[in-house]
């Protein structure tokens, strides 16, 4: 990792660093516009500022960094797929800490972030992302709510896998959105049924299936274009929505329900609700961001 000069206190609490709590559909972060990739983003930072007693409290940290300043700073290796030195990117973090390599929710809030600030001056750009350059297309913005697409690029199925949740297993479908996903559609279940899978207490998965880790989705079948998801996120726990995961959950009902994953599925989640489109060339995300509130993160908030 890179050395930012930042002395060790400074990089404990990152004092005089400016903030904007967003979230889309309820799964919530703290963003950091940090063009120059300036701030040492380490995991005990991340982990404190997404803490929701002693720290802001979020899901995950969405840094705004251009990729060239990510690359020149090493917390990049090389510029992924479709990204451009120039582009804006989304160093995504979970709330543990980790590195996730795409956050479908938090592409949104990232582009209503750089559109209401008036860091881009067309509705369409690109934005960076470990798992390549994602395409965003931002309907609407003012100050506080947005309503974005994203090009999610492709989703690959693997094989069938099972996670065990307390003492229920259930049998899903490995879907690579980018990051990877184990969307298991239970046959028979209703909202209410949905609502009492424990979620509480992390699962066990196939670790020869997902050696990096996995999120879970668990997904009634589709009736009348609908299904409702909850989700246990890799790195988190169960959070109010994941946009990845409500693709890869909208392409294991479609195939559930057709035999293909070409269709256009709405994803019911506790935090609200997306439109997932997915044809032969990729899917695209549509959905929400709030900007809640900004801020200054005070010295001395992170000392021990
Ligand atoms: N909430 C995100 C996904 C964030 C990354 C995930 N926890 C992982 O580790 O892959 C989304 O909206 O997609």
């Amino acid at each position: 990792m890179r050395s930012s000069g930042r002395s060790v206190t400074e990089s404990l609490d990152a004092a005089g660093i400016e903030f904007l709590k967003g979230h889309g559909t309820q799964n919530d972060f703290v963003l950091l516009p940090d063009p120059t990739a300036s701030i040492d983003l380490t995991a005990e930072l991340v982990q404190a500022l997404c803490d929701r007693q002693r720290g802001i409290g979020a899901d995950g940290v969405l840094r705004v960094a251009r990729a060239d300043a990510l690359c020149a700073t090493g917390v990049l290796s090389e510029l992924p797929a479709g990204v451009r030195t120039t582009d804006w990117f989304m160093d995504y973090r979970n709330a543990d800490g980790s590195v996730a390599e795409m956050c479908g929710n938090g592409v949104r809030v990232f582009a209503h972030f750089l559109a209401s600030s008036g860091a881009v001056s067309e509705p369409g750009f690109t934005v960076g992302s470990r798992a390549g350059g994602r395409r965003v297309e931002v309907h609407h913005a003012d100050e506080t709510t947005a309503d974005v697409s994203v090009e999610m690029g492709a989703v690959t199925t693997g094989v069938e896998s099972k996670a065990v949740l307390g003492d229920t297993t259930v049998a899903g479908l490995a879907v690579d959105v980018g990051n990877p996903h184990l969307a298991c559609v239970v046959g028979g279940l209703d909202v209410a049924a949905l609502a009492g899978f424990d979620l509480a207490h992390g699962a066990d998965f196939d670790p020869a299936v997902f050696p990096d880790g996995v999120n879970i989705e668990i997904i009634t079948p589709m009736a009348n274009g609908s299904v409702d998801m909850r989700v246990l996120e890799r790195g988190v726990g169960e959070t109010r929505s994941c946009g990845t995961g409500t693709v890869a959950a909208a392409a294991a009902a479609l195939r559930a329900s057709t035999g293909t994953q070409v269709g256009t599925v709405d994803v019911r989640v506790p935090g609200g609700r997306v439109t997932v489109r997915i044809d032969e060339s990729g899917a695209v995300l549509r959905g929400p961001s709030v900007l809640v509130a900004s801020g200054t993160l005070r010295a001395g908030w992170n000392t021990p």
